[in-house]
């Protein structure tokens, strides 16, 4: 779940791509990357770390140009830790693409052989990002013959891109002296919307970004989501072209961006994550009145931050009190996207303080949107106790997390998933919580779509059910051998 962005403008446009990396901060800690486009020369910048950490001034003032696009990256395929490995990717024919892409492959295995055998490219890493733009530059120079490139020319090579390669991806792509690109996978599984604003020069500024609060924040109309299957390309112009480039595409958006990775005053497919996390917490609310007796919760408390919406609603609709006992030390990031076990257990206890005033003798309900490996909820539950909880119940808004993720999140392996092979009182035994309560698996979908035009979600870490259908148990045990998390 990479945060991408890509602009196209007649005025530079490299302090916006940065300042978008920064609104999508929280999609990627591992590595960022900005490249822009001056006529038909590409500059680029990429390195490890964040945004604030990654780009120098004399950085930023390399990168001249009208066309830009930027990434940051939560590595879910090769190496978090590899400066090669962070995006965008760059291949010089034809004309010379740059690439940026959020999700993931899952017939790379396929891909890398043809890609060799085949098509006779190199591959320089384990990215399957590397192996989406060979596959795209493949097919582009399959379909044009001379040195023009019209819109229809780069939406046949969108059609076979769809044809060719499997899993999520959400991309955008620049094409030296022509302009930009963006593609969503047919089930538009990870998210992209586009957005524009009039320049004082009467031209239309165009952006195209992974979440809607990028326009919202930098002052551009949201045009709409790019659709599941679809292609948009705008010129270096300004002029915008667009068309559908798979058969059967569908709207089956990613569970947890709205459960965990976006940020919650955006919209995705319609649906506002805010209100969706609100949803989330009503439900959980019902479930917890259901298996909890009644006085057994003095109060409730979110983790910060993700869970705080849910938590809020779970504590009105139960009438008790909202109260918040752990503290956050802002200045640490996300624990969860950050790669290594030992790393995210350590975060934990340096991000989140326990207030000893807000727990003694305490009944609490502590709320947290999801539970995965466990690494948070373990720490947490031990920090209450030690903070002089009476008895700690613990709540999820979302279902457990049973099976790999392999569309954009990086949890490639059962054994790694606390729910793996657990019954709910085992899980909550070794969480060290008096009791454990889930969400439904209908209930999260049902919250998160009501009253929107999405029809189904997807939910394969939850139900064990992928939706491009070709992720077999032989491809998850390969993820599972050679994918590190
Ligand atoms: O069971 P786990 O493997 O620990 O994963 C789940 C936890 O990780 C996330 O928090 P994170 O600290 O990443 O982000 P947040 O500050 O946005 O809540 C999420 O909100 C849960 O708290
Ligand atoms: N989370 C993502 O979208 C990751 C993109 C790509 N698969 C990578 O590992 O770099
Ligand atoms: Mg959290």
């Amino acid at each position: 779940m990479c945060g991408i962005v890509g602009i196209v403008s007649s005025e530079p446009v490299n302090q916006l791509v940065y300042d978008s990396l920064l609104l999508l901060q929280h999609r990627g800690q591992d590595s960022t990357g900005i490249a822009t486009a001056e006529r038909d020369i590409f500059h680029i910048i990429k390195a490890k770390g964040q945004v604030r950490e990654a780009f120098r001034t004399r950085d930023m003032r390399s990168l001249l140009g009208t066309m830009g696009l930027g990434h940051v990256r939560y590595a879910t395929k090769g190496n978090a830790s590899s400066e090669q490995e962070a995006q965008p990717f760059y291949v010089n024919a034809p004309y010379g693409i740059i690439l940026v892409h959020n999700g993931n492959l899952t017939n790379t295995r396929e891909l890398t052989q043809e890609l060799f055998h085949i098509d006779r490219r190199h591959l320089n890493t384990d990215s399957d990002t590397e192996l989406l733009l060979n596959i795209l530059a493949h097919e582009l120079q399959s379909q044009v013959s001379g040195l023009d490139l019209e819109p229809d020319d780069v939406f046949s090579a969108v059609e076979r891109v769809h044809e060719r390669v499997e899993g999520s991806y959400a991309t955008i792509a620049m094409i030296a002296g022509h302009g930009l690109l963006a593609f969503r996978d047919p089930f538009g599984i990870r998210p992209l919307t586009l957005g524009k604003r009039v320049l004082e020069s009467g031209r239309d500024e165009w952006v195209v970004a992974s979440e809607s609060l990028v326009m919202e924040s930098l002052g551009y109309e949201i045009v709409r989501d790019v659709r599941p299957g679809e292609a948009v390309f705008i010129t270096m112009n300004g002029e915008m072209y667009s068309k559908q480039c798979a058969p059967d595409a569908r709207l089956i958006p990613c569970s947890f961006e709205f459960v965990y990775l976006a940020r919650p005053d955006s919209v995705l497919s319609g649906i506002s994550v805010y209100e969706a996390r609100l949803r989330l917490g009503n439900r959980l609310a019902d479930t917890v009145a259901q298996w909890t007796p009644s006085g057994d919760i003095d109060v409730v408390m979110p983790i910060p931050d993700s869970s705080r919406p849910a938590a809020m609603q779970v504590a009105q609709k139960l009438g008790i009190e909202y109260r918040e006992g752990f503290y956050k030390n802002r200045y640490v990031g996300r624990t969860f996207i950050m790669p290594g076990q030992a790393v995210r257990k350590k975060s934990v206890r340096q991000k989140l303080n326990a207030m000893s005033t807000e727990f003694k003798g305490k009944n609490v309900l502590i709320v947290d949107d999801s539970i995965v490996r466990g690494t948070t909820s373990k720490e947490i539950v031990d920090m209450a106790r030690q903070a002089g909880a009476n008895k700690v119940t613990f709540a999820s808004a979302a279902p457990p997390v049973r099976f790999p993720h392999v569309y954009g999140i990086n949890m490639p392996s059962r054994d790694e998933l606390v729910a793996h092979n657990r019954k709910i009182p085992e899980i909550a035994a070794y969480m060290g919580a008096d009791h454990l309560i889930y969400q439904e698996v209908a209930d999260m979908e049902a919250a998160i779509i009501e009253g929107s035009a999405v029809t189904g979600l997807e939910m394969s870490c939850f139900t064990g059910n992928y939706v491009t259908g070709t992720v077999s148990p032989e491809y998850l045990s390969w993820v599972e051998r050679t994918q590190n998390s």
